[in-house]
């Protein structure tokens, strides 16, 4: 689904991914670790194609194209899409409009997505004007819920989420990456793993996302590389008790 390959990033004139090896596969999901200023935002903006993100070396390939230096609305049309930790307010392009343009011309019933994230009573508000922490969240995975991407990239999902809709918001992101596929009561973990088409790559600090997804694999970004591969949850207990100090250690 995703490879990058050496990849060296640069916002202003500041070097902040450094070298950045990565693969995630097809219903494959990845998360990221890695304590503030490392870089983990970088490079999801860098996925994503948004300006100021400038790729000095290195490349990224997605479903089998060379996307380095595509535009962003190029990359959402191949399938990827992303839930912002800080989504701008647009004055003049309420929810509804852009729920629509994310539908990129299919058939959708706006009012019906909106309900599974009970955010109807929003839609026709301008995009995130006022919005309290957690219904911009709920704003996000309904522009989600209409782009179906293939690759998911969520940028810390729990923050400012209070737990009520940590429930919510969980179920959501778990529904989105299992894609299509409705699952049968009677399949098996593995079964439903094999039948999964979605990817995620997802920024996590607390890990509450974790109890509501099937996470595979994880790594932590440290000073814009990536080290200490290892199950998500082993990572998380791993840097609760230790610190991401001891991450260095694998860099070495
Ligand atoms: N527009 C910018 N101009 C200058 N420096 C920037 C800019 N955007 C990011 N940086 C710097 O790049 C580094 C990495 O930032 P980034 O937001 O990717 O980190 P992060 O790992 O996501 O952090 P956090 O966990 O706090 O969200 C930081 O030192 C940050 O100050």
């Amino acid at each position: 689904m995703l490879r990058l390959v050496n990849l060296h990033v640069s916002v202003g004139d500041k070097e902040v991914l450094k070298g950045v090896d990565l693969e995630i596969a097809d219903g494959e999901t990845f998360i990221l670790f890695g304590p503030n200023g490392s870089g983990k935002t970088t490079l999801l903006m860098t996925l994503m194609g948004f300006a100021g993100y400038k790729v000095t070396k290195g490349k990224i390939l997605f479903r089998g194209e060379d996307i380095t230096s595509w535009p962003v609305h190029e990359r959402a049309k191949l399938g990827i899409g992303m839930s912002f930790q800080r989504p701008p307010t647009i004055h003049g392009l309420k929810t509804r409009q852009l729920v629509e343009l994310c539908a990129q011309g299919r058939e959708r019933d706006v009012e019906d997505l909106a309900r599974k994230v009970n955010f109807e009573q929003f839609l026709d508000r301008d995009i995130n004007a006022g919005f309290s922490g957690g219904e911009i969240k709920r704003s996000e995975l309904l522009q989600l819920m209409s782009q179906e991407p293939k690759l998911l990239l969520f940028d810390e999902p729990e923050s400012g989420v209070d737990l009520e809709n940590m429930k919510l918001i969980g179920k959501t992101v778990r529904d989105l990456l299992q894609g299509d596929l409705q699952p049968r009561s009677d399949m098996s973990m593995k079964e439903l793993k094999a039948q999964r088409q979605t990817s995620g790559l997802i920024i996590t600090h607390t890990g509450y996302i974790l109890d509501y997804i099937n996470a595979d694999r994880g790594k932590v970004m440290y000073d814009g590389v990536l080290c200490c591969e290892a199950r998500p949850r082993d990572i998380l207990d791993h840097v609760s008790q230790y610190g991401y100090q001891e991450c260095v250690r694998c860099l070495n």
